[in-house]
Formats: structure tokens, sequence, C-alpha cells
């Protein structure tokens, strides 16, 4: 065995846009302990914009986060209860509750070119003694020489490590390669990868990134995730093993994890269908899909034209009221 790669699960994380935060306490019982018993050594677990992201505008969730997290660091024994925080949609205030419950890292979000909005919280999670990731959304939008400068910022904060995003899976294994090339270069710090599978490509992404040298890998169980959904985690374990890749994970375990806990919870098939394609093809935030067919549905538009239209005006993660504002917008033109 080669190279250890941390795993990161994030099922309970991106996989909420997919189940449009319904998730329970009895449900996240059961998947965060399965995947500790499988050996994950950080479970990701908030709304899926994170923190304190339960609201009209992203979507309410069914059971208040902070219980879901109570209920969570009951089961996990071994790997580390981990949240997400986009400044700006959850406060400090709210990471003191999430680590009052449990959590024992988090991974703050900002858009690509806006690391310097997470030094304070990046600042304070430190202070708390997390573990504690700079996460850099939409790296699609930038070009690997300034991501690497974004990531540099976020080293400097205190990041344990670099997590570059693919959140609208629009990049190709090339361009995944050359970001976290770049990012390495740059920081003395791990660098990680998160991929969405709007273009089919996040094994081969993940795999790409790992080559590159990417030491931590995000995925979930079933891909459950935004848009096309996530790296499939029991794939992925599958795949490294065959590589010859060590990441100490149970992969029977995650096999039957899948089968037994997500598959029955999950409301539409995580498929590569029309609107995920472009939202790969179009370069749209992944979280974006659900928004866009319910603003298709009250419009009766094709949600491709939608999507080509937030790609084309370059829309970000919390221009989500835009989606409608734009349909409107289309709907008018149509006459
Ligand atoms: C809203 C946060 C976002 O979903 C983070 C993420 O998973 C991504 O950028 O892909
Ligand atoms: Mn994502």
């Amino acid at each position: 065995m080669e190279q250890k790669i941390q795993i990161v699960d994030t099922t309970l994380r991106d996989g909420s846009h997919a189940v449009r935060h319904s998730f329970t306490e009895e449900q996240v019982s059961a998947i965060a302990a399965g995947l500790d018993r499988c050996n994950v050594p950080l479970i990701e677990l908030s709304h899926g914009d994170g923190l304190g992201g339960s609201s009209y505008t992203y979507g309410f969730s069914k059971r208040n986060e902070f219980l879901l997290l109570k209920a969570a660091a009951k089961q996990i024994k071994n790997g580390k209860l981990t949240v997400l925080l986009l400044p700006g949609i959850g406060t400090i205030e709210d990471l003191k509750k999430a680590y009052d419950c449990g959590a024992k890292a988090v991974r703050v979000a900002t858009h690509v070119t806006e690391a310097d909005v997470s030094a304070q919280h990046i600042e304070a999670a430190r202070r708390l003694g997390m573990m504690t990731v700079g996460f850099l959304m939409m790296t699609h939008m930038a070009e690997p020489q300034v991501i690497a400068e974004e990531a540099k910022k976020m080293e400097s904060y205190g990041a344990d490590y670099i997590n570059l995003a693919d959140s609208a899976g629009f990049l190709l294994p090339e361009d995944v390669a050359a970001r976290v090339k770049a990012v390495k270069e740059a920081v003395s710090i791990p660098v990680g990868f998160h991929a969405h599978n709007n273009l089919n490509l996040a094994i081969a992404n993940s795999l790409a990134a790992v080559e590159a040298g990417a030491r931590y890998i995000d995925a979930t169980l079933r891909g459950l995730g935004a848009g096309a959904g996530n790296t499939q985690i029991e794939v992925l374990a599958g795949v490294l093993k065959r590589k010859g890749i060590d990441t100490g994970l149970d992969f029977y375990g995650l096999m039957d994890l899948a089968e037994r806990s997500v598959e029955p919870l999950m409301q539409r098939p995580q498929t590569v269908d029309n609107g995920s394609l472009m939202l790969g093809y179009a370069g749209v935030y992944s979280s974006f899909l659900l928004h866009v067919y319910d603003a298709a549905k009250k419009y009766d538009l094709d949600p491709r034209d939608i999507m080509i239209e937030l790609g084309r005006r370059r829309m970000v993660g919390g221009q989500e009221d835009m989606i409608l504002s734009e349909a409107y917008q289309l709907k008018q033109q149509a006459g």
C-alpha cells in the first residue's frame, strides 16, 4: 500500500441538499455510527449550506441541526464529527454551539476568490482547538495561480488543510490536477478535493486529485449530494483499493451501509439527469439544482434554459434568490 488517503464523508452535509434537508435523528445516528465503524476519519454533518443554513433562502431543515449533531456525536467513537461553516450564513456563535454538541472539526468555506472572509472563523475554530479546514468553493471560476494565492491566505489564518471544491461539477481531470498541483506547491499543508458528478467525472476527478498529490478526498454514500451528487464513497474505496492506495476504510461495510441506511431515504435517483448534466456543462453551483427545478415549475420553463442563464451570469452560492428572478425574466422575454 503506497499512500494513506483520508476520506471525508459528507453524506450528512452535502447529501442534505439531495433530501431537502430532511434528515432525522434516527437516520443521522444510523449513518454516523456506520461510517465510524467503517473507519471514516472525518464525518461531516450540517445543513447542506452549512451551519445556520436552515432558512427561506436555502431551505428549512426538518430537524434542528444541533440536535442532529448531538445524535451523531453519541455514535462517533473514532472519527471526528465535522461541520461546514460559510461565513455570512453561519456565525462564530453557531460554531461554538456545534463544538458544544461534539463537533471536533470545521471546514470554513468561501467563494474561491474570497478567502479573506474566512480569517475570523478559522482563527475562532483554532482557539476552540478544532481541526480547521479552509474550503474554497467554485474552483472552476479561477485560474490555478489565483487559487494558490487564496489558499495561502487560509494557511496563514491557521487552516490545517485546504480543500478545493468543484462545486459545479464542471472541471475535467486535467483541470483538477492543475489546481491541486498549484495549491500544493504554494502551501505547506495538505490539499483535499471535493467533486460533483454532474459530468460523470467524480471518481475520475478524485483520482486525478490523488495522483496530483491530494491527501483528503470528499465522498458520500451512494454519491448522495447536490446536483448529480458527489464521489461515491463505496466506489472510491474499491477503486483506491484496486490501485493499492491505503484508505483504511471497510469496503464491504460501506457498501452495506449505503444499501441499508441511505438507499431507503433517497428522494430521487442520484443520477446524471438532464438538469444536473446542465449544471456541470454550464458551470452552475450544484446546490442550485432543486431550486432551479422549483423555479422552472413555477414559470413553466425548461430548467436547462435557467441553468445556461445562471452560468452565463456567473451566479455563485448565496445568490439562490436570483434563481427565481432570472426565471421570471426569462419568462417575460419568452412573452
Ligand atoms: C453551500 C455549501 C456548498 O454546498 C459547499 C459544497 O459542498 C460545494 O461547494 O460543493
Ligand atoms: Mn458540494
